[in-house]
């Protein structure tokens, strides 16, 4: 019989494997220097949300929607802060060395999936940052699986 296909949450390992890659990243992002203004003033608790944010995208548990305001506090949270492509690139540079530092698994279907994810949402990031931008009290959380896009984004 066909075994299921794991979530991409299941197979990085759940929210154990989450919450050590988001408190190393953040350690990693206070001591860089492109990336260390922007994050000056973020919360101890800033690693666990991203956590939770990430779990529920890629497939797990839905606490973030449920405790936390979804994919519009996501986007609230970046709105006015002008970031560049230059600390949008680090960020995801640092969050993939990281998953390599702490042995996430590094098969090509698994790392793909994360890095479109990682792409998109840190263009969108960046894009909400913008001058003018405004949340989307509406918008639904991304769910992210092992497949390609489908195609470009359409309004
Ligand atoms: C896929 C990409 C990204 C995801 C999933 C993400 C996720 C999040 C989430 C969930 C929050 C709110 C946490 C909470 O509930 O309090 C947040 C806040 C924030 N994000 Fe992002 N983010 C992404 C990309 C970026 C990038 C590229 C930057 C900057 C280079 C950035 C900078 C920030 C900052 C400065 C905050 C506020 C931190 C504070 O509390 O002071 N994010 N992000």
């Amino acid at each position: 019989m066909d075994e299921p296909i794991p979530t991409l949450y299941e197979w990085l390992g759940g929210i154990d494997a989450l919450n050590r890659l988001a408190e190393r990243f953040y350690e990693h992002v206070r001591e860089d220097a492109l990336l260390a203004p922007v994050f000056a003033h973020m919360s101890s608790e800033h690693p666990k949300h991203v956590a939770a944010f990430l779990a529920e995208v890629l497939g797990g548990p839905t606490a973030y929607s449920r405790e936390r305001g979804g994919h519009p506090h996501m986007v609230r949270s970046h709105l006015g802060r002008h970031l560049s492509q230059g600390q949008r690139r680090r960020w995801v540079t640092l969050l993939l060395e990281t998953a390599d530092e702490l042995s996430l698994p590094d098969d090509p279907e698994f790392r793909s999936a994360l890095v479109g994810y990682l792409e998109w949402g840190s263009r969108l990031a960046v894009i909400n940052s913008q001058p003018g931008a405004a949340a989307d009290e509406s918008a639904p959380m991304p769910k992210w699986g092992w497949g390609e896009v489908k195609g470009p984004y359409r309004p």
